[in-house]
């Protein structure tokens, strides 16, 4: 089975532009979830572009689901993650100047840092996914720092896929079965969304979870949210 975690991080960007509370994340993540999210995924950026830290309390005790939280492991991150008790935690290696995430981590020039981060979410009882590019040596050394899972960062299929999907599909499959392989779960994301995660769902067998975010709120706008989400759960059957 595939879960579906829905990234709210668009519901607080629009919240945001005006200064207010509306439309309300809290609301979204309760409603998300009641329209049969399996999961809530936020990105608490430090420049708190959408989600903030305040949102990131008052989310948590909402979750009937799993609570995804993705970011850049700095010291404030990590004490945050680990006291509201995230379920999943996702390894982003992004710099603050960044538009949005736009690739994967180099693990064996990080070997030592992530293998810390990791034990210690461990520790803690959250499951670590890193964020990776579908590269087989990202993969081996996601393996070598002994993490749960690995996230595949989607945007090079996504972009590819409208001109030619098995080429685009190719490094994806490679990728996961090379983790499996190592023991380790794969979850993806980044630019996923209806025309382009039936085909993924299909060639990848062992996706445990996709988080999916700015496509689906953009779907919402037009087809509104519980729709959305029931479609994007049918793209995963
Ligand atoms: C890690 C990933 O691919 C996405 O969750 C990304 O973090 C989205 O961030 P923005 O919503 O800020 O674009
Ligand atoms: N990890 C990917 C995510 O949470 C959402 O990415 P996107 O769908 O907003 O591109």
């Amino acid at each position: 089975m595939t879960r579906l975690s829905v990234n709210i991080n668009k519901i607080a960007t629009l919240r945001n532009s005006r200064g207010g509370s509306m439309p309300s994340v809290k609301d979204a993540a309760i409603r998300c979830q009641q329209f049969g999210a399996q999961g809530i995924t936020i990105h608490p950026r430090p420049d708190e572009r959408h989600i903030t830290r305040k949102d990131v309390y008052e989310i948590k005790p909402l979750i009937t689901t799993e609570f995804n939280i993705e970011g850049y492991p700095s010291e404030d991150f990590l004490k945050m993650v680990i006291e509201v008790q995230a379920d999943q935690v996702t390894l982003v290696p992004d710099s603050n100047d960044q538009l949005t995430s736009d690739h994967g981590w180099d693990t064996w020039k990080h070997m030592g840092f992530l293998k810390e981060v990791i034990a210690r979410l461990q520790s803690h009882g959250i499951r670590t996914s890193i964020f990776v590019d579908p590269e087989e040596k990202a993969v081996e050394g996601a393996a070598e720092i002994r993490t749960d899972r690995i996230e595949l960062y989607t945007e090079p299929y996504a972009t590819l896929y409208p001109i030619d999907k098995n080429q685009a599909i190719e490094p994806f499959v490679r990728a996961a079965k090379v983790a499996e392989n190592l023991g380790i779960d794969v979850n993806a994301g980044h630019d996923l969304s209806l025309e382009n995660l039936p085909f993924m769902y299909h060639k990848i067998p062992n996706l445990k979870e996709v988080s999916i975010g700015h496509a689906l709120i953009a779907d919402a706008l037009y087809l509104g949210l519980e729709t959305t989400i029931q479609k994007y759960l049918d793209c995963l059957k």
